[in-house]
């Protein structure tokens, strides 16, 4: 039987604000990442929320749609929208993701501007600073991976730099990685939110339906064990989401590449790679899902995906 109820929110979001009678002036608000490509604006908001939602690689453009996390504390609620990595436009694809930047930006309360504070500044920082600036609204500067300064006065060089360039809201340094300043970095936004009912119910902490979490488990698989240039041409959507009267899940995915050529990396020798990165999926898809999971994956050469607009919204990429 196939599983309507797959397409809900894994924690449905509530019209209604928690109770909250305790505290007349809680803040709440919606707040934006901005930053270059592994900035780490997924690991920073696993780390806030406290639970797997973004899909985190070392590749860059990992996160193409939107995400969010919603912290709940004493004093409010923020929830926090992942842009995707600023790219110049080029594909239609990458347009479509400069536009999630920027429809983000119109939208939230805060823009973070997420800075990874252990390279050195270039084009693209100069490229999100002048979004940051464009976009008009308040900002913060998050500078990020300070665990991997040795030489801590950098800090103070790229903190002198950015306040010539902008009036940011705050400058705050943290890791990430590390979880060190994000306590500050929590709290400092908090304060600048507006005294505002939280949107969500207090345990809610995404609105990413299970069957774009299992789509994002398997993306995540393909991004960790790919060679660089691929990342930009696969895509994965699952096709088939079964119940079974065991309490088992049987679920088919489709990972969409460009060329056979691709089709044939993605596979491995003997189709080694994709069983590696079936078996890896499968096992966090079950850790989220609490059940036993059969997980068929299908390899799919489709050329020009990336400009075909109906493949495009199918994928949810807006
Ligand atoms: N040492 C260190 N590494 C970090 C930190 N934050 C993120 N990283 C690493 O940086 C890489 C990129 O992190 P992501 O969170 O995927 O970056 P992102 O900004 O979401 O990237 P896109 O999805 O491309 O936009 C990963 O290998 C992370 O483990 C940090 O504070 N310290």
């Amino acid at each position: 039987m196939e599983h309507e109820v797959s397409n809900a929110p894994l924690i449905p979001a509530t019209e209604s604000a928690p109770e909250s009678p305790a505290s007349p002036a809680l803040r709440s608000g919606f707040v934006a990442f901005i930053g270059r490509p592994n900035a780490g604006k997924s690991t920073l908001i696993n780390y806030l929320v406290g639970e797997k939602i973004a899909a985190v690689s070392d590749k860059p453009q990992t996160t193409r749609t939107r995400i969010l996390g919603i912290v709940t504390r004493p004093e409010g609620q923020i929830v926090f929208v992942d842009t995707p990595g600023v790219h110049k436009p080029g594909y239609r694809l990458n347009k479509r993701m400069m536009q999630a930047v920027l429809d983000a930006l119109a939208t939230v309360d805060i823009v973070v501007l997420l800075r990874d504070a252990s390279v050195s500044t270039g084009n693209g920082d100069r490229f999100v600073l002048n979004l940051v600036k464009q976009s008009g609204r308040p900002a913060l500067l998050a500078l990020n991976k300070i665990d991997r300064l040795g030489d801590k006065s950098r800090l103070l060089t790229l903190i002198d730099f950015y306040r010539h360039e902008h009036d940011f809201l705050d400058y705050i340094p943290i890791s990430a990685l590390t979880g060190e300043g994000t306590d500050v970095f929590l709290h400092r936004l908090l304060d600048h939110l507006p005294v505002a009912p939280p949107p969500f119910a207090e345990d809610d902490l995404t609105d990413q339906t299970e069957r774009t979490l299992v789509a994002e488990f398997l993306r995540e698989q393909l991004l960790r064990q790919l060679s660089d240039e691929l990342p930009f041409v696969v895509a994965v959507a699952v096709e088939k989401w079964e119940e079974r009267e065991d309490g088992s899940l049987h679920l088919a995915c489709v990972i969409l590449v460009e060329r056979q050529s691709q089709r044939a990396i993605v596979l491995g020798r003997g189709g080694l790679r994709l069983r590696d990165m079936a078996a890896a999926a499968r096992t966090e898809i079950e850790t989220m899902l609490g059940r036993h999971v059969f997980l068929e994956i299908f390899v799919k050469v489709e050329p020009h995906w990336r400009n075909n607009e109906r493949r495009l919204d199918e994928l949810g990429i807006r």
